[in-house]
């Protein structure tokens, strides 16, 4: 059976007789999709059970969405592509509570709904995202209220936004009549591209000269930094990565990912790279030695299969270094080696380390794949006065005790014999790696 509606003109009876064709809605908790109208609330029509006589693309809406959502170029033809997801109806009492909306590939990067012009009240959309300036965070919301903005508008018009889909929203519930919404996956239509044409469109302020005059005036200011250093930043939004690549093409992912950096992140990528700092994206790790208490922090620049590690190996941050690009950026307690660590700043402060987001795995809008949002962090390198693209300088080693030498000395002849076991080893770990 079929039949056909005109969403402008559409009577209460008739977009009820659609809510009822609806299958209930279901999202994504714990890698299932499940039914809970404790949590979400809707109907919905799978795209295969719709025809639609509007069409995003043609009406426009891709280049608007690129431009407001400030997401960079880096060459004409580098498209966005939006892929039609779902059709809702939220009937009164419907809602969707707080999630993020599961990405589908690494492409993936945000969320696109149309709402069409049917009479309700309620049903806002929230989107709400931490702002942390120096010690300080709080939660910013932005309201994106359908009901108002349609209800204010003279002429037939459709209401609708685009937010990173890594970013928690809401529907709140709606209190009467019905919202008809598309919903659409946007992505990056190419794997990898050239960032050195990057552009910001211009048409969304982004701070970018405010941060590329202040970022050049401290590289001028020989009592920045004089010394130089590693300076991280926690990428403001996240990024969805296949934790089940291998090194090699985890590595190759991070480094394509620079392309596809969002809004201000690009800015910031672009402007370091502008000013001759080396740059480049990494991952990073916390590891606990098997006494629990001395924790290192690692920069790897993959995803590691930590859980494969974990117990076999100690310490862990050895592992990462071997297989996973590992930088130490702590120096581990127990490390007796005359290794220089980089003396390493952080611009914005220590992000949940890199952990897979649990907790948006556990609630998104669809289950879970194999993709899920990872924390990312930007590596800028600044080099000592004089020499600000150059390499900075390491942090020395600590002061020696006498009485640590010996033991130190002890120390690393066991540390030799235990290598030349690892490198037997070596192969094992490999396999074990690869499989
Ligand atoms: O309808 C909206 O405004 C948002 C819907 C949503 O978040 C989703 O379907 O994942
Ligand atoms: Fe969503």
């Amino acid at each position: 059976m079929s039949s056909r509606l005109n969403l402008s003109t559409a009577t209460d009876a008739q977009l009820q007789h659609l809510a009822t064709a609806c299958e209930p809605a279901t999202f994504g908790r714990d890698q299932k999709d499940v039914h809970d109208e404790t949590y979400r609330k809707a109907g919905k029509l799978d795209k295969t059970d719709f025809l639609l006589a509007f069409d995003a693309e043609d009406a426009g809406l891709i280049d608007t969405v690129r431009e407001e959502l400030a997401m960079p170029r880096y060459k004409k033809d580098d498209a966005i592509r939006a892929e039609m997801y779902k059709l809702n109806v939220y009937g009164p009492g419907s809602f969707f509570k707080p999630h993020v909306d599961t990405p589908r590939s690494e492409l993936q990067f945000g969320s696109l709904v149309i709402v069409f012009p049917t009479a309700h009240e309620g049903g806002a959309l929230a989107i709400r995202q931490e702002e942390v300036t120096g010690d300080k965070s709080e939660i910013k919301e932005w309201i994106f209220d359908s009901s108002a903005l349609l209800a204010n508008s003279t002429e037939s018009s459709l209401a609708y936004v685009a937010f990173f889909s890594d970013v928690e929203h809401e529907v709140l519930p709606v209190t009467s009549g019905y919202r008809v919404t598309i919903t659409y996956n946007l992505y990056w239509a190419a794997e990898e591209s050239s960032p050195r044409t990057l552009s910001v469109p211009k048409s969304v302020p982004t701070n970018e000269e405010t941060f590329r005059t202040s970022l050049r005036a401290l590289l001028d200011d020989p009592t920045f930094l004089p010394q130089g250093a590693v300076l991280l930043y926690g990428l403001h939004y996240k990024y969805p990565l296949d934790a089940h690549k291998l090194p090699e093409a985890g590595r190759k992912a991070l480094t394509d990912l620079t392309s596809r950096l969002k809004a201000c992140d690009a800015v910031v990528y672009k402007v370091a790279q502008e000013l001759g700092l080396p740059a480049r994206l990494g991952v990073l790790y916390q590891t606990t030695g098997i006494w629990g208490y001395e924790t290192t922090l690692v920069l790897c620049d993959s995803i590691a299969p930590l859980q494969r590690h974990q117990q076999i190996d100690d310490p862990l941050w050895k592992t990462l270094e071997r297989f996973y690009g590992g930088e130490l950026m702590t120096r581990p307690r127990f490390m007796y080696e005359e290794r220089p660590i980089p003396n390493v700043k952080w611009i914005t402060p220590a992000p949940g380390y890199a952990q897979q987001e649990t907790q948006y795995m556990a609630y998104g809008n669809e289950a879970t794949l194999k993709t899920t949002y990872w924390q990312v962090c930007l590596r800028l390198s600044i080099g000592p006065v004089g020499d600000r693209s150059g390499k900075p300088r390491d942090l020395p080693p600590p002061e020696k005790k006498p009485w640590q030498k010996k033991r130190r000395e002890e120390e690393e002849e066991e540390e030799d014999e235990e290598e030349e076991e690892e490198d037997e080893e070596e192969e094992e770990v490999v396999a074990d790696v690869n499989a």
